[in-house]
């Protein structure tokens, strides 16, 4: 099967410091990686150039054949708009917008009218039990709430990918747990691929895949077999 994405002998400098080193990586589609390592051994940087977030200072990244590198900046964005979804540690939510706004916020950037895009999104956050909550302002959820949240705008568009910076690392490990097995069945159930980069053992252990990040260089570590 071919990869949907791939990182060949990616490199990222911030100025002298060589923050990503030589790294070779690929995901099949609906597969989901964990990127793990000590704070600072460089996975968001990874995670950053896998998403076409920042342009590797050496190496390539191709998606569906494509090499990043060789796209305009608006066709990155669009690329980062409808292919992919993000969701970082603390939602990155925007609190004048309700919860079903922010959760629609994707169909909505692509052209959706609001009520197809309201619909879908009321859908995902049904799944994720936010069914009560759709009017509510963001700014007034809780932290888990806030999770979910960001997890439907991450797939309300099926995007090929989401990249996941920490998705759980601001929750107790009750709401981690449960918001990270609700994200992951949903990101299955749609064969949407995922990566996410985590300090979490028990994170790492839902993926198919695990990876370890030691000063930038990233080894494969084990694969569950899924
Ligand atoms: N914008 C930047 N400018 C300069 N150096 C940076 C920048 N961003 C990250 N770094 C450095 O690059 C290295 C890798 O950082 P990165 O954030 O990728 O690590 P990380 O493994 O994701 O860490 P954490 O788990 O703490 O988020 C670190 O030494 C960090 O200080």
């Amino acid at each position: 099967m071919t990869d949907l994405l791939r990182a060949e002998g990616v490199d990222l400098f911030y100025g002298d410091h060589r923050a990503v080193s030589g790294v070779d990586f690929a995901l099949r589609r609906g597969e989901v990686a964990a990127v793990m390592g000590s704070s600072g051994s460089g996975k968001s940087s990874l995670l950053y150039c896998l998403a076409g977030v920042l342009a590797p200072g050496g190496g390539r990244v191709v998606f569906e054949g494509v090499d990043l590198a060789g796209l305009g900046d608006e066709e990155l964005s669009a690329l980062r708009r409808e292919r992919f979804g993000f969701v970082f540690q603390y939602g990155e939510l925007l609190p004048e917008l309700t919860v079903e706004e922010n959760a629609a916020l994707p169909l909505r950037l692509a052209g959706q009218r609001k009520a197809p895009a309201h619909a879908a999104a009321g859908e995902v956050l049904g799944r994720l039990g936010m069914t009560g909550l759709l009017q509510r302002r963001t700014s007034q959820l809780s932290g888990g709430q806030s999770q979910r949240v960001a997890v439907a705008r991450a797939l309300v568009h099926r995007p090929a990918v989401v990249f996941a910076d920490e998705p759980t690392g601001a929750l107790d490990s009750a709401n981690a747990t449960a918001v990270l097995d609700e994200f992951l069945r949903l990101a299955r159930d749609q064969d949407t691929a995922v990566v996410i980069v985590t300090h979490d053992r028990d994170v790492a252990a839902r993926a198919d895949v695990t990876y370890a990040m030691v000063d930038g260089v990233l080894n494969s570590v084990a694969a569950a077999g899924r």
